[in-house]
């Protein structure tokens, strides 16, 4: 068996979003291509939630393309090509058969496509708060839940992919380490009223539930459309300690995920096996 990586880098490219949605590709695309040839020793690259399409439901439909042979797909797989790395391709709208899904598209050193994973828990809130205005979205309306967990290996170490309010259900986060996920990635779009609210708690209490690396990449602050964005993408290691965190604006970040501090939290504090699963049991009814 080839030995398990300690460390991988990964480049964050937290990054704005524009209605041409051939600029904005190659804009994000750009810059995650400076920050590999500056550090070529990063494996993995992550893009944000919608990261070629406004959060909205009414530009779904409109920005939504095939998966995986589709032009965002053919320029993802491109890159990861050309500098030999991983990309979880933050998440674009799919349409297939009609039906548009939110959708993390993953792909390999040599342009492979690896999988894709269907944002499984649409968005739909209705938040009011006086200090922080309000949220009102719902998803339901133009797009399609997935029903499948997504994972891969990078050296021997297990990613999994979930779409931003994904990252709200414990159940599922479980469900990701019984199949032996080490780090959880959510490209991720929280606005600025549930993100100074949320996003760190959620990002803690996974991480520490479940002894694993929390990552959400965003998309960066743009003061303009209705769905006003948090930006603040931000990794937090399995002990709940925030390793790294954007700020509002445009940022690419280089993260080290420093994979022996999920061995030792894991060893140091095992509530995986103490689970009491003869009182009560989680089950991943796969499709
Ligand atoms: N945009 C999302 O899917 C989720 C989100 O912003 C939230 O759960 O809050």
């Amino acid at each position: 068996m080839s030995r398990k990586a300690n460390v991988i880098k990964v480049i964050i490219a937290q990054m704005p979003v524009g209605h041409n949605k051939e600029a904005t590709v190659a804009h994000t695309l750009g810059e995650v291509r400076k920050a590999a040839k500056a550090n070529p020793t990063a494996k993995l690259a992550i893009l944000p939630e919608s990261f070629n399409c406004p959060y909205g439901p009414e530009h779904f439909r409109k920005y939504s393309e095939s998966v995986p042979n589709g032009p965002t797909c053919k320029a993802l797989s491109n890159l990861a090509k050309e500098l030999k790395i991983y990309i979880i391709g933050g998440s674009i709208m799919e349409l297939d058969d009609n039906k548009v899904y939110n959708t993390s598209t993953i792909w390999g050193p040599s342009g492979e496509f690896i999988g894709r994973h269907r944002k499984i828990h649409l968005f739909a809130v209705d938040i009011r708060k006086e200090n922080l205005g309000g949220c009102t979205f719902s998803e339901f309306t133009e797009l399609t839940a997935g029903k499948d967990i997504t994972t891969f290996e990078i050296e021997g170490r297990k990613f999994g992919v979930g779409v931003c309010h994904d990252i709200r259900f414990d159940e599922l986060a479980k469900i990701y380490r019984m199949e032996g996920t080490e780090a959880m990635i959510y490209p991720a779009a929280f606005c600025v009223c549930q993100g100074p609210m949320h996003l760190k708690m959620l990002q803690q209490a996974r991480a520490i539930d479940n002894g694993m690396f929390v990552g959400t990449v965003c998309c960066a602050r743009d003061p303009t459309p209705e769905y006003v964005a948090w930006g603040h993408s931000m990794i937090v290691d399995p002990w709940g300690q925030t390793i790294a965190e954007a700020g509002e604006k445009e940022e690419v970040m280089m993260v080290d995920f420093d994979f022996t501090k999920v061995d030792e939290f894991r060893k140091q504090i095992p509530i995986f096996n103490q689970r009491r699963t003869d009182l009560y049991s989680l089950v991943y009814k796969k499709n």
